[in-house]
């Protein structure tokens, strides 16, 4: 992307409007190498450093193998860093917790639960009364627009509604980030545009933060406020886009000038990189 554009979209907004800034995710210079000491280790990612702001959606673009899933992983608390430091609201990040929850690619559901008895699963660490967590499962139900699917199983339904289960399954310890690995990477075209939107609009309405994980440009820049791309393996904070388009988003803001501009500058810089990793 052209400097000039990108110093311009890097303006922050101001304003009554303007976002809070408390930060909520501080990455700072975080490196991983996987097999240290080994004959090949793989420098995953090198010297990242990064701000997250509290109800902030930051979407992870970049191309495959650069680290996206592990920078992901280690804010989880699946992975540790190799080097660097990673705090949650100011305190170091050292295993998973129910303040962050993923959605992963593949569902990840339990196949032997109901979709009802998945969401619910997610509320059992809360020690909620059984009653209190059938109400709130139903409730997030509905937010993902699943009513009258409780009773399935995950292999009476498509990936699109499996998909929707695991996002209201993330959601049920309310946690304070959510964060999405690849989530709608298994689907076919339609149903991820349509998911796409939901989840604009249930990050809007929950107001969570969201680390979101993409290949895709489009949808990087359709769902975040703030687009974070990656460079080749070893990864790194690249560059950075802010995204100036109100929410909700609608899916008319996708033939918005600033937006079609922008996945093509995007695109242009990163074709590149997509086609020596092909
Ligand atoms: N457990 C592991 N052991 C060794 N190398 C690994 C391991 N996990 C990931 N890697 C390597 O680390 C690099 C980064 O992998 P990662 O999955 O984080 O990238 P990514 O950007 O999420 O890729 P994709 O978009 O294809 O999912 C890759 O070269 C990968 O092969």
């Amino acid at each position: 992307m052209a400097a000039a554009a990108r110093t311009a979209l890097l303006t922050p907004p101001a304003g009554p409007d303007a976002e809070p800034t408390e930060t909520q995710i501080d990455i700072r210079n975080v490196g991983k190498v996987y097999g240290a000491g080994s004959d090949h280790p793989v420098i995953a990612l090198d010297g990242v450093t990064l701000s997250i702001r509290r109800g902030e959606f930051v979407s992870l673009l970049g191309p495959s193998g650069c680290g996206k899933s592990t920078l992901l992983n280690i804010i989880a608390g699946f992975q540790s860093a190799s080097s660097g430091q990673l705090l949650q609201n100011g305190r170091p990040i050292v295993k998973p917790d129910p303040s962050r929850t993923v959605v992963f690619q593949d569902y990840a559901l339990f196949g032997w639960m109901t979709v009802q008895q998945n969401v619910e699963f997610g509320l059992k660490a809360k020690g909620l009364p059984k009653a209190r967590r059938a109400e709130i499962a139903r409730g997030l139900i509905d937010t993902v627009r699943l009513t009258g699917f409780e009773d399935k199983f995950p292999h009476q339904i498509s990936g699109g509604m499996k998909q929707r289960a695991a996002i209201a399954r993330a959601l049920a310890p309310d946690p304070d980030i959510l964060l999405m690995d690849e989530p709608f990477g298994a689907l076919d075209a339609q149903t991820r545009v349509l998911l796409q939107e939901e989840i604009a609009r249930i990050s809007s309405e929950t107001k969570k933060t969201v680390v979101f994980v993409t290949h895709g440009i489009d949808e990087a820049v359709f769902l975040a406020d703030r687009v974070v791309v990656m460079s080749p393996r070893p990864g790194r904070v690249r560059e950075e886009v802010l995204v100036p388009l109100p929410r909700p988003r609608t899916a008319e803001m996708r033939s918005d000038p600033w937006f079609v501009s922008t996945v093509n500058a995007l695109w242009e810089t990163l074709k590149p990189e997509w086609q020596k990793g092909e």
